[in-house]
């Protein structure tokens, strides 16, 4: 297996190699924190600063590189070069000179640092990057930003209505899922090699709620983030909740994941889904709710619904036991018997989802009512 951070570099060269010295810059940032001693992350990075004209920044990651280079003279002398270039640019001649000098110390040429100490560093190739293309969330109509108590999440930029839809993103990795954890854990780390430059930045942007626990982080951004079939950029950033007002679905035919509103959506308001089948929320109490989201996704759930308390808590609990004792009568019902209790248990059951505000699943009782009246 080829470790995170070699894998990282490896794609940062390749954007550097493209000219595509954002990208680079911000892969190497990634490899670096994974490989600390390594010196080759952080002197790569001085270089893709020089490109970027980030003089600044390049002189500290040419310090770093001369710091972990320790006796290895190749490095040293390019972090030495680097270093003169990126000083000489802040007009340091005095500290770019004297690097210049350490660099012949240390075996490098004296043709090639007198060539050097002419160079206009403004005037070497610079190659802008290339310019960003807008994501689909500025044309879709949600912002992904900071929440305060969830990470990043997802916000309604515009007016929705009950049944739009939010998104349509095709995702970044596609994996069906896996039938044992050991081959899934294989193809899964293929399928991060396999990332262009651009996507393993994405990709290693998302938040990884297992990183306190060590591991490979590819696996832990992947468990972090992945929906039922794959993993996206944009799609992945909605969190969860016990009251959501949006749900996700994978369309096959366009091989997207969408997003539709349950419920109208105000501008400002936070997109939330469930991460849970529809059952195992509006069916559970609180504390059911947040063992089973611990033990699945590892985090403690701060919806609305899960940050109740005392009496709003108790009634939320007591509604949501009493919803499901009618869920699972419905589906035991006989209806040559029970046709009038069929329908009066699904009555009760969307009066109780439209008072806990639960948005979705009313359909389904009525349906399932609607069936088992048709058979009597
Ligand atoms: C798929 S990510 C969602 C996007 C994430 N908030 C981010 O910053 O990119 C899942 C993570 O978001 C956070 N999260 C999502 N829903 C949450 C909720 N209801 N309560 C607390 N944290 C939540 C958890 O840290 C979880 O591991």
């Amino acid at each position: 297996m080829v470790p995170p951070a070699e894998v990282i570099k490896r794609q940062a060269n390749e954007a550097f190699k493209a000219g595509d010295y954002q990208t680079a810059t911000a892969l190497y940032s990634h490899s670096m924190s994974l490989d600390v001693d390594n010196p080759l992350h952080v002197l790569n990075r001085s270089m893709s600063n020089l490109k970027l004209t980030n003089w600044k920044e390049a002189e500290i990651d040419a310090t770093l590189a001369l710091t972990l280079s320790k006796k290895n003279e190749p490095n040293l002398q390019k972090a030495l070069f680097r270093r003169s270039r990126a000083r000489k640019a802040q007009g340091d001649l005095a500290g770019a000179r004297a690097d210049l000098k350490g660099y012949v110390a240390h075996g490098g040429s004296q043709k090639v640092a007198d060539t050097e100490a002419l160079t206009d560093p403004l005037a070497v190739d610079v190659k802008p990057s290339p310019i960003p293309t807008p994501s689909t969330a500025d044309q879709a109509g949600y912002k992904i930003k900071d929440t305060v108590f969830m990470g990043k999440g997802a916000f309604a930029t515009r007016n929705f209505h009950r049944g739009d839809r939010i998104l349509a993103e095709k995702p970044m990795i596609s994996l069906p899922e896996p039938s044992d954890f050991k081959e899934g854990y294989q193809a899964i780390l293929s399928a991060v090699e396999r990332l262009s430059p651009k996507d393993l930045l994405r990709f290693l942007s998302l938040h990884n709620g297992y990183s306190a626990k060590g591991g490979n982080i590819f696996i832990e951004i992947y468990r972090t983030n992945v929906l039922p079939d794959g993993l996206c950029d944009d799609a992945s950033r909605f969190n969860h909740s016990c009251l959501p007002n949006a749900r996700y679905s994978f369309h096959g035919d366009s091989g997207r994941y969408r997003i539709f509103a349950f419920t109208d959506i105000a501008i400002g308001q936070e997109i939330r889904v469930s991460y849970l089948s529809s059952r195992n929320v509006y069916g559970s109490t609180r504390d059911e709710r947040r063992v089973r989201i611990l033990a699945k996704l590892n985090f403690t759930c701060l919806c609305d619904a899960c940050s109740l308390e005392g009496v709003t808590l108790k009634a939320s609990d007591d509604r949501r036991r009493e919803m499901l004792v009618l869920w699972e009568r419905m589906v035991k019902h006989d209806p040559r018997f029970h046709g009038q209790r069929v329908i009066n248990d699904a009555v009760q059951a969307i009066r109780l989802l439209r008072e806990e505000g639960y948005a979705a699943d009313a359909d389904d009782f009525a349906t399932d009512a609607a069936a088992l009246c048709d058979a009597l």
